[in-house]
């Protein structure tokens, strides 16, 4: 494993240039003002999904959060069950996490509607978390009383902060996105300050608070919670995105832990040839993939990486190259100086050193880790429904 001088010189000045990178943002170019102006929800509620099909009105997800108490519950390992009745919605979370039918339309007339939406049409209801553009509120869309969640961003800052192109990938791929497992956005909508998101509401939060308040998963909770990531990175694969940017930050829960995949600042659309490769460094300095630290192309492997990052960190409580300065944690990503503890079982740390593969090709595909025996083993003690 260990690098020869010439090849730690190598990683040292891509590491000098990856901070600067990282630091500055990765040359996007701003957005013009009138570009902000023009968008409107329209463009999502007209778009036709991107994998077949128009996007339905009103989603059974969208029906299950109508009616939501305001309080937030959070502490248990696997939280209660919420308040909110959710209509089709999470009853096979378990073992068919790809059911479709959680994501069809039961009506129409929902949230995307080809009416323009402004904000005299929600109440807006509490804060649920800051952002590094704004806060996002909850809201409850007064016409049909469905509660979500409303990401609000400054367009002063997008412009200032050079994240124009993060927030139109955002839009462009999330808003045809249907999948139980990633969260919806409905649509949006713009004024002279802000541009508005109207996302599905996640009322358990990230997946990362309930981290750092458990420190660490047991294989039970974990296992869950990897499984339901990986449906969603083949759902997001079979369909040629790639996420890049798999953390618990980008996580949230809904009711029955279920996870809601969010974020999609990062993710790029790829060409069904499985040859293309991209170069663009992105995502988050303790998931980065030793190909994006050398510099060298990448495809949809980045984010079997993560996912192994994710289970070490959901099972030890901290990403496994951690280190006090980003060079040293970089170095160690390129090497894959990984240790695993012991107290973490053979199956899971099997598991991880499959994902953990500094060779793109070697890691292991997601079909065989959703069948892993880490995952198998554990699924019999997954949550049920009550
Ligand atoms: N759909 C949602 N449901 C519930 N809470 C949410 C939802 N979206 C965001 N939040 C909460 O709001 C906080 C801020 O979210 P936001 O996406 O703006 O932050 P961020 O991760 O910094 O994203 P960005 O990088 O786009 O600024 C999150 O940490 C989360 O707690």
């Amino acid at each position: 494993m260990a690098a020869s001088s010439s090849q730690l010189k190598k990683i040292e000045s891509r590491i000098e240039s990856l901070s600067e990178t990282l630091s500055k943002g990765s040359g996007r170019k701003p957005l013009s003002k009138i570009q902000l102006n023009n968008m409107d929800s329209s463009r999502v509620s007209k778009g036709h999904g991107a994998f077949g099909g128009a996007r339905p009105a009103r989603t059974a997800e969208s029906a299950g959060v109508r009616r939501v108490s305001s309080g937030r519950k959070s502490g248990a390992t696997f939280a209660t069950k919420s308040p909110v009745k959710a209509v089709g919605a999470s009853s096979a979370a378990r073992k068919s996490l790809g059911n479709k039918s959680e994501a069809k339309a039961p009506g129409s007339g929902g949230l995307s509607s080809n009416r323009r939406l402004s904000l005299n049409d929600f109440e807006i209801g509490k804060v649920l978390g800051k952002g590094k553009l704004g806060k996002v509120y909850c809201v409850r869309h007064k016409q049909s009383g469905y509660v979500t969640a409303l990401k609000v961003m400054s367009k002063k800052e997008l412009v200032d902060l050079k994240l124009e192109k993060n927030f139109r990938r955002e839009i462009e791929i999330q808003s045809n996105l249907m999948h139980p497992k990633i969260s919806r956005l409905y649509g949006f909508f713009a004024d002279e300050q802000n541009v508005y998101l109207i996302l599905e509401y996640s009322m358990y939060g990230e997946l990362y608070h309930h981290l750092k308040s458990h420190r660490r998963f047991n294989d039970t909770v974990a296992s869950f919670y990897i499984y339901q990531v990986a449906s969603a990175l083949e759902y997001l694969h079979s369909n040629n995105i790639i996420h890049r940017d798999i953390k618990p930050e980008n996580i949230l829960l809904s009711t029955d832990n279920n996870i809601k995949l969010s974020d999609f600042g990062w993710s790029v659309r790829v060409a069904p040839d499985a040859a293309s490769k991209r170069l663009t460094i992105c995502g988050t300095l303790d998931y980065l993939p030793p190909e994006m630290i050398e510099s060298s192309e990448h495809d949809f492997s980045v984010d079997i990486w993560s996912l192994g990052i994710l289970c070490y960190e959901l099972l030890v409580g901290k990403p496994p190259f951690e280190e006090i300065d980003k060079n040293s944690t970089y170095k160690r990503i390129a090497k894959v100086d990984l240790k695993i503890p012991s107290f973490v079982s053979s199956d899971a740390s099997d598991l991880i050193y499959k994902l953990l593969q500094k060779n793109p090709k070697k890691r292991l595909p997601l079909n065989e880790i959703m069948n892993h025996p880490w995952i198998t083993n554990n699924m019999p003690y997954w949550p049920t429904e009550k």
